[in-house]
């Protein structure tokens, strides 16, 4: 999913995205303006060649003093030895701030990406998150090494050197002046054509890494499917819609590049033709010829880098605009999010569950969708485990999100412990609560690390919670341990494994509720027979509310709500319920063909 600017063409004028990196920047003032002075130093001593040039050909030359010309070559060395130390300093002194500047900016935004709410996730494509967090942030970076020092530089240099000239020889430094008004009217229209260019450029490269994410990502799936073709095809596709944006950015870019080549160009050799006629009539010194010339030619990186320094600010003022607009996200604050249940909360022991008249609507549903959720009561007691059951879309997974506060009930209330959760701080609710889904996440990294996921226990601790899920066993055949590597999304683990260290993952926690979705679903008869067990001494240590496809954990269940369109419709144990409810025993049968929400409709 895209999302494309609203106000482009200018609605935020480049200086404005750019200056929302000043915090970024405040931190390496100093660095920053003494790389920004050493490059102005290295500039004027280049200027000053010139009039050393000239000093050399109107005086010693011409009085034929061979001492006071060696002696010109030296300061001449010396002028040139010194601009090109001032730049070796001046990039050693940049190297902190650029990286610091990016890996400051890396860290609010993965830090604030954490922090969004699940709806918000669900509205960005993970490819243009991706890109934010990587591409974005290197041209920013490179703004930050070229632009943000070398404009200012270019325009003191600029007119330093327009002084000069004019002091020098006024009428063939208005020759060569001439072009600038033309050039700042054309930069000035390059400014939106470019802008918006770029920022297409910016978004469909993130559209092309999200198409490669999910290809890499979902590569059992391409395989399976033989659909590598499709993939292939799609993201031909892609690649070819940025490489036309980037062949138009290029267009643009080569266009203002000529003009500030070529007119400064030719506005010099009308002045050398010039010059060369006073020279000749002898109104013009030789040495003030050359040294205006030099002045010209010192000035020329200046002017020729000005086309790719503009186009470098456009470029960042885009990748700002894409990197705030995450940022520009409301988060969960900080506080919200930090553990330390209060004082009245802290209870141990499994927690009550009660759900008052809960109901729900997604906020991107259709206006004839019926809520996902409607008028759901139920109460579950310290230590008991309840089984929801449901056709699919029935809301199973909705009802199971509004416990951890991965999105907040329209209507009614859900307490723990006699406490709205709505009350409680995320942390603190996080801390009580513990969510496992029906295809376990596991990270790069350690078994340790995956089970532990940032929560403190010793490495008995560890062993325990792996021990009660039967997890440690196949832990200690692997190479090292539990601290062996598994690979990204635990692809070296069976199906099985991966589950038990998401189980393992809940019991390190000692939660007071557990909310599951299915952890047996997704797998095998018999690897589901072997996690049974697991599962049985997870649901024993707590209180649960447990998502069920299946009978095998229903039966877990001491009880079981059945959902239909968004409601209870009937709560009874799986043998009650099985006996006097039709629905429920149809769901419940093996290969039964299920209800679907459309049809109960
Ligand atoms: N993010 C969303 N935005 C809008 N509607 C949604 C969203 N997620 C789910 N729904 C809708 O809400 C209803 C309940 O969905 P839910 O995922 O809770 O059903 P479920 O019982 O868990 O289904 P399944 O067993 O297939 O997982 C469905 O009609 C679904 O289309």
């Amino acid at each position: 999913m895209t999302r494309l600017r609203q106000d482009r063409g200018g609605g935020t004028s480049t200086f404005r995205s750019l200056r929302r990196m000043q915090p970024y920047l405040l931190p390496y003032r100093w660095s920053l303006r003494v790389a920004t002075a050493l490059a102005a130093l290295a500039s004027l001593l280049a200027l000053a060649m010139p009039q050393v040039l000239r000093w050399i050909v109107d005086g010693p030359v011409a009085h034929h003093q061979p001492g006071e010309v060696t002696l010109g070559g030296l300061a001449l060395l010396l002028l040139g030895a010194g601009e090109a130390s001032i730049f070796g300093v001046r990039r050693w002194l940049m190297a902190s701030p650029l990286s610091g500047i990016e890996a400051h900016m890396r860290a609010d935004l993965h830090g604030h990406v954490q922090r969004l709410p699940i709806e918000v996730h669900g509205r960005w494509a993970g490819g243009q998150l991706l890109s934010r967090g990587t591409t974005d942030l290197q041209v920013l970076q490179q703004f930050v090494a070229g632009p943000f020092t070398f404009l200012p530089v270019f325009a003191a240099t600029l007119t330093v050197g327009a002084v000069i000239l004019l002091a020098e020889q006024w009428l063939l430094a208005l020759i060569v002046l001439a072009p600038i008004p033309v050039l700042i009217l054309r930069a000035y229209r390059f400014e939106s054509r470019y802008r918006d260019a770029t920022r297409r450029a910016q978004d469909l490269a993130g559209d092309l890494t999200t198409v490669i994410l999910e290809s890499v990502t979902g590569i059992r799936v391409v395989k399976g499917f033989r659909s590598s073709g499709e993939r292939y095809a799609r993201l031909r596709g892609r690649i070819q819609r940025l490489r036309e944006a980037e062949m138009h950015k290029a267009g643009l870019l080569g266009g203002i590049s000529a003009l500030v080549t070529t007119l400064p160009g030719l506005a010099t050799a009308c002045a050398l033709v010039l010059g060369a006629v006073e020279d000749e009539r002898g109104r013009l010194s030789t040495g003030t010829l050359l040294a205006f010339l030099g002045t010209v030619a010192a000035l020329g990186p200046s002017v020729s880098a000005t086309g790719a320094m503009l186009a470098g600010c456009h470029d960042a003022a885009a990748a700002a605009d894409r990197f705030f607009e995450v940022l520009d996200e409301t988060a969960v604050p900080e506080d919200e999010l930090r553990a330390g249940p209060r004082p009245e909360a802290d209870r141990r022991g499994p927690a009550e569950l009660i759900l008052e008249g809960v109901g729900f609507r997604y906020r991107d549903a259709g206006p004839e969708d019926p809520p996902a959720l409607r008028e759901v009561s139920l109460r579950i007691r310290p230590g008991e485990t309840l089984a929801v059951v449901g056709a699919t879309g029935s809301g199973k997974s909705t009802l199971a999100s509004l416990i951890p506060r991965l999105y907040e009930p329209g209507e009614g209330r859900i307490m723990l412990d006699g406490f709205d959760i709505a009350d409680l701080s995320l942390g603190e609710l996080r801390s009580q609560v513990s969510v496992a889904f029906d295809q376990p996440v596991l990270f790069s990294g350690t078994i340790a690390q995956n089970v532990l996921l940032g929560a403190e226990t010793d490495a008995a601790g560890l062993d325990q919670a792996l021990r009660a899920v039967q997890a440690d066993e196949f832990v200690r055949s692997l190479p090292d341990g539990a601290s062996t590597v598994v690979g990204e999304n635990g692809m070296s683990l069976s199906g099985g494994q991966r589950q038990r260290v998401a189980l393992a993952r809940i019991m390190v926690r000692r939660p007071r509720l557990v909310v599951l979705d299915d952890p047996l679903s997704a797998l095998d008869v018999e690897t589901e027979a072997q996690i049974h067990d697991a599962l049985r001494e997870v649901l024993a240590a707590t209180t649960a509310l447990v998502i069920a496809h299946r009978p095998a954990t229903a039966e877990l269940a001491d009880r079981v709500a059945l959902l239909a369109g968004g409601r209870v419709i009937a709560v009874g144990t799986h043998v009650e319920l099985l006996a006097s409810v039709p629905e429920y025993a149809q769901l419940m049968t093996p290969l039964a063909p299920t209800v679907s929400r459309e049809e109960e409709r």
